[in-house]
């Protein structure tokens, strides 16, 4: 809807009403569009000012239309009225401008932003590309480089820097409105010749080739495989080479080839599910509308090594007060100057002074957390370590502080016994870094309090995370899904991969790193001491012949074996692949390993064969699917929304798949199955290959999309 109001006389006031964004629905658009036309018959009114209610100018275009039975006015035609008006048209903007939002900005005469306002063309990220004008518009305005940066980047740009790059004219301290409606006053009577953005010339740079060429291969690298990029590359390059409203047919051309692509569904359903995730709740009934977080004003870390120190930086970032602590004096003096300088380059870089780095204090002596509402745990990957610790906590703090642990894999309700009010301990599951990474897994035990998890969602959100609630197992979901995807690898490798081409496979279907190479990055060596604390690795088995059975299970120690060579991946300059020293990063093709792992194959009487890309996709992938599907089996994830959102900020699963299990119902549930079934024939030591019973309920009740998935997963719980 749009309201109209006639004020200070002459001013047609037009207020886009939708909330919680004012996205342009087809009621919203039909509402410009008669409200326009009612501002421009009447002639008492000599300007037009359009805003939105609520604070918040238009969040674009609204998605949940997409996929529907579109009908209204199209935007393209209402942009363009607005533009050929007769009367001076003034965006006044508050809250956000984004996509059709801004658009429908650019289309105005004049545009003038609050000094919070965010202003943005994001559409790249749902899959799309700004296909009201925006593409052929904004190069137009600001010039091709920075309309490039813009688009296809989807960034929101702040008020200040709108204004800098020519998007708005004026920036407003105080009401937005008040200020647009005082201005379209003043411009009421003059010529609008120079104010229609579609008759500017396209400015076209003198390194024109080189400016593409350079935006296309940025495109390419940033998002291996996703056309949305590309697509808004072509459309800015007609922008720049054709006349404006041939660029408009390439800009709608551009568009439908996007608009029902895969992806696009994928990225869109990326967009709410990380929004669904936040309405988190547990199967005991406690849900996040009726848990109230308690705040935390004062937050303690212990253990300052690799995660502690990230998480110190992002605690203290939040404007909090932190202790953290470590045991002994040089440690904790290293970790000061790492954390110091953490702080003061994340300040550098958004241009600010470090104020976090005095919000942070540092002790060698537990008792220092005394006071404080939090602590997070982040000693060393050990049970019997981490127990004592939280024996020591439970003694030392005040009563109700919240205890959290970001245990990778280890049991958060083991360590809850050990204090004596479990219900206040969670486990906070940050990745490394955990300054940078957005992901953070809440994990509650069957003691966890509501508050509890609402308090580490609510902190989560507060240091920028997207936060999942997840259900307590080994490994929770991430870790645990990552078990039988690397042990799937290993086991092409003895069948006849390399390193090379199980990377170049998972790299191609969009992962930034491939298994082995992100293995080289994160240390073999972490992997080898869980299998040895699981008793999977034989002593010495370098020298020997090392089986490759565990309990009637296949088993591959290709990585111990690795490992006792202390190849530990680039931080020993060798491992999966071999670096110039260690520490370098650039993984290079290791001619030892290659020769090792053919006598490797030659010893244990294995002939290799030819492993296509498609092979280990299905393999890497589908198991760990499978996996996911016991996971919502289990009640460990309420739903596919929650693992797929785990998979996309902390594993690097190209966003524009949707997350593995939106990616199964792209693929087909029954492919999946059909898939697994055949593997774990020819694999029947490997009980990862066997299908899920969830997976096979789901194909047998037609398989649903993933939206009703839940219902299929409540109807089976019930069962139980
Ligand atoms: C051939 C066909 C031709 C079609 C031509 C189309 C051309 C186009 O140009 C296409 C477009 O505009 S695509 C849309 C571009 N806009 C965006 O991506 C902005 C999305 N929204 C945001 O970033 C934040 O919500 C925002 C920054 C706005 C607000 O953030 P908050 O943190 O305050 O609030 P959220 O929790 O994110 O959102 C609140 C509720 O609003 C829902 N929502 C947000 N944006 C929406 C939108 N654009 N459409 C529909 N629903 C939207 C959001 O899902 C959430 O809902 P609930 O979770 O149910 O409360
Ligand atoms: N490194 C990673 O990528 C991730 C690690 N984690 C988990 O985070 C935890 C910490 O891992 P990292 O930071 O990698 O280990 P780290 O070895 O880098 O650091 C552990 C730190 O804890 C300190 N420490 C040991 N006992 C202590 C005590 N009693 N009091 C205070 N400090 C003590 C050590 O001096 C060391 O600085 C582990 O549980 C790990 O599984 C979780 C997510 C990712």
């Amino acid at each position: 809807m749009a309201q109209y109001t006639r004020v200070s006389g002459s001013v047609g006031l037009i207020t886009l009403q939708n909330p919680p964004v004012n996205a342009l629905s087809a009621a919203v658009r039909q509402g410009i569009v008669d409200t326009v036309k009612r501002a421009l018959g009447d002639p008492k009114v000599k300007s037009v000012v359009i805003c939105g209610q609520n604070g918040i100018f238009c969040g674009g275009a609204d998605i949940k239309e997409f996929g529907t039975n579109m009908s209204g006015p199209p935007l393209v035609p209402m942009i363009h009225a607005i533009e050929a008006a007769n009367k001076p048209v003034v965006a006044a903007i508050e809250g956000s401008a984004l996509g059709g939002g801004l658009e429908l900005a650019l289309g105005c005469h004049y545009r003038i932003a609050h000094s919070k306002a965010r202003l943005g063309l994001p559409e790249v990220s749902l899959g799309l590309l700004p296909a009201a004008g925006g593409t052929q518009r904004l190069p137009r305005l600001i010039g091709v480089p920075a309309a490039l940066d813009l688009i296809t980047t989807g960034r929101h740009v702040t008020a200040a820097e709108a204004l800098q790059l020519g998007v708005v004219d004026r920036v407003a301290e105080h009401s937005t409105v008040d200020a647009a409606v005082k201005f379209a006053l003043s411009v009421a009577a003059k010529s609008l010749d120079a104010r229609r953005i579609s008759t500017y010339p396209c400015p076209r740079p003198s390194d024109f080739d080189a400016l593409f060429e350079g935006a296309m291969q940025k495109v390419r690298q940033s998002a291996r495989g996703a056309i949305a990029p590309v697509a808004c590359v072509q459309a800015v390059r007609a922008a720049a080479t054709r006349p404006y409203l041939q660029g408009m047919e390439r800009e709608k051309e551009l568009m439908a080839t996007l608009f029902t692509s895969g992806q696009a569904r994928a990225l869109q359903y990326c967009f709410f599910a990380q929004r669904a995730v936040s309405k988190w709740n547990m199967p005991n009934g406690a849900r996040w509308d009726t848990s109230k977080p308690r705040p935390v004003h004062k937050a303690a870390v212990i253990g300052l090594g690799t995660m502690g120190r990230g998480i110190a930086v992002a605690l203290a970032q939040t404007g909090m007060s932190v202790v953290a602590v470590e045991t002994q004096e040089k440690q904790l003096m290293e970790a000061k100057q790492a954390v110091s300088g953490m702080l003061e380059r994340g300040a550098k870089r958004r241009g600010l002074t470090p104020a976090a780095l005095h919000k942070i204090s540092y002790s060698h002596d537990i008792q220092a957390v005394a006071d404080v509402d939090l602590v997070i745990e982040a000693v060393f990957e050990d049970m019997a370590l981490k127990k004592k610790v939280f024996q020591q906590l439970s003694a030392v703090c005040k009563p109700g502080t919240f205890l959290c642990t970001n245990t990778s894999a280890l049991d958060v309700d083991h360590l809850a016994s050990q204090t004596r009010n479990p219900e206040l301990v969670v486990g906070m599951h940050f990745f490394a870094p955990a300054h940078v990474m957005k992901l953070l897994e809440v994990v509650y035990g069957p003691q966890s309090s509501p508050q509890a998890v609402a308090t580490a969602m609510q902190l989560g959100k507060k240091m920028g995370k997207v936060s999942v609630a997840v259900g307590n197992c080994r490994g929770f979901v991430g870790n645990r899904m990552l078990k039988p995807y690397i042990e799937q690898a290993f086991f092409l490798l003895e069948e006849g991969a390399t390193p090379e081409l199980v990377d170049r496979a998972l790299e191609e279907f969009g992962f930034p790193m491939g298994v082995f190479r992100m293995s080289d990055l994160s240390g073999l060596d972490v992997g080898w001491r869980v299998r040895k604390g699981d008793g999977l690795v034989e002593s010495g088995s370098a020298s020997g012949q090392p089986t490759r059975l565990r309990e009637g299970r296949r088993y591959s120690p290709l990585g111990d074996l690795l490992c006792e060579q202390g190849r530990f991946g680039q931080k020993t300059g060798r491992g999966w692949y071999q670096y110039d020293k260690p520490g370098s990063r650039v993984a290079r093709s290791d001619p030892w390993f290659h020769s090792f792992l053919e006598e490797y194959r030659a010893r244990h009487g294995l002939v290799a064969r030819r492993i296509d890309h498609q092979e280990v996709l299905e393999r890497c992938l589908y198991v760990l699917i499978n996996e996911g599907f016991r996971i919502l089996e289990d009640g460990i994830a309420a739903g596919p929304e929650d693992i797929d959102i785990i998979y996309v900020f902390g594993y690097g699963w190209p966003r524009h798949r949707g997350g593995p299990m939106f990616y199964a119902g792209m693929v087909g549930l029954a492919t999946v199955l059909e898939r697994l079934e055949h593997y774990r024939q020819a694999h029947p030591d490997v009980p990862y290959l066997q299908p899920c019973s969830l997976l096979r309920r789901l194909v047998a009740s037609g398989s649903p999309p993933v939206h009703r998935w839940r219902e299929v997963i409540k109807k089976l719980h019930s069962q139980l």
